[in-house]
Parts: structure tokens; sequence; C-alpha cells
């Protein structure tokens, strides 16, 4: 398999499957800078990164945007002094998809291309 940031998304329809605990415990270990978090009853990924001040943070969720866009799949996205909150989840799903391990693992190939 290729590494997961190779990867496109694939459409996801409210019938696709959502991967099991199994498979979870297979990707988050290509990512292991995310934390699995249950929110409001849906399995969501998220991750905290630092940085400097807000213009670099600014600059940072911008860049995740425009992947987002690219992928047509979409984070959410809290933007403070010095911080972002990224957290990747499959709304038609209620729940975790492949595309949400594959867009985690592209988020973090840019924030290590900065
Ligand atoms: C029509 C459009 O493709 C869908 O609404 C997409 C857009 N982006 C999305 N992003 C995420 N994270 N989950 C979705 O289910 C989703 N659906």
């Amino acid at each position: 398999m290729s590494s997961l940031s190779e990867q496109k998304c694939e459409a996801c329809h409210g019938n696709a499957p959502k991967v099991s605990d199994a498979e979870l415990a297979e990707l988050i270990k290509m990512i292991p800078d995310w934390v699995p978090e249950v929110r409001d009853g849906i399995m969501q990924l998220e991750r905290v990164y630092k940085f400097k001040n807000f213009k670099q943070a600014i600059a940072f969720t911008n860049k995740v945007g425009d992947m987002a866009e690219d992928e047509g799949h979409h984070p959410g996205l809290l933007t403070e002094w010095g911080k972002v909150t990224v957290t990747w989840w499959s709304h038609s799903i209620k729940g975790l998809h492949k595309n949400d391990f594959i867009c985690a693992a592209k988020t973090d190939e840019i924030f290590v291309a900065l």
C-alpha cells in the first residue's frame, strides 16, 4: 500500500463503511500524532499544531483549506494565536472513513513542509 499521504480521497456517501476498530488501530500507527476522540457521539481525529504567532497559524490554516478543497473533504479548523486545532471526520457517515486518515497524513505533510 502506498503511504496515506499519497492517496486521494474517494467519494464518501452515507452508506460507505466506517473504519473498523482493527483498521483504526493499524491506520493510527501511520499518523501517530493524531488522537482519536469521540465528540457528540462521533469518532474524530484531532491534532493541535503549535506556531510562533498568529500569522504562521493562519498561513497553515489556509494551506490546509486549499488541500481540503482539492480533496473535496473538509476539516474542522480552529485557528488561535500560536495554535491550530485540526479535526477530521466524515460528516456523511458520522464517523471515520479512510479519507480522514489520508487527509490527516496530508495535513502533517503541509506542516513538515512549512
Ligand atoms: C457534496 C460534498 O462533496 C460533501 O458534502 C462532502 C464535502 N466535504 C466533506 N467533508 C467531510 N469531512 N465529510 C463529508 O462528509 C464531506 N462531504
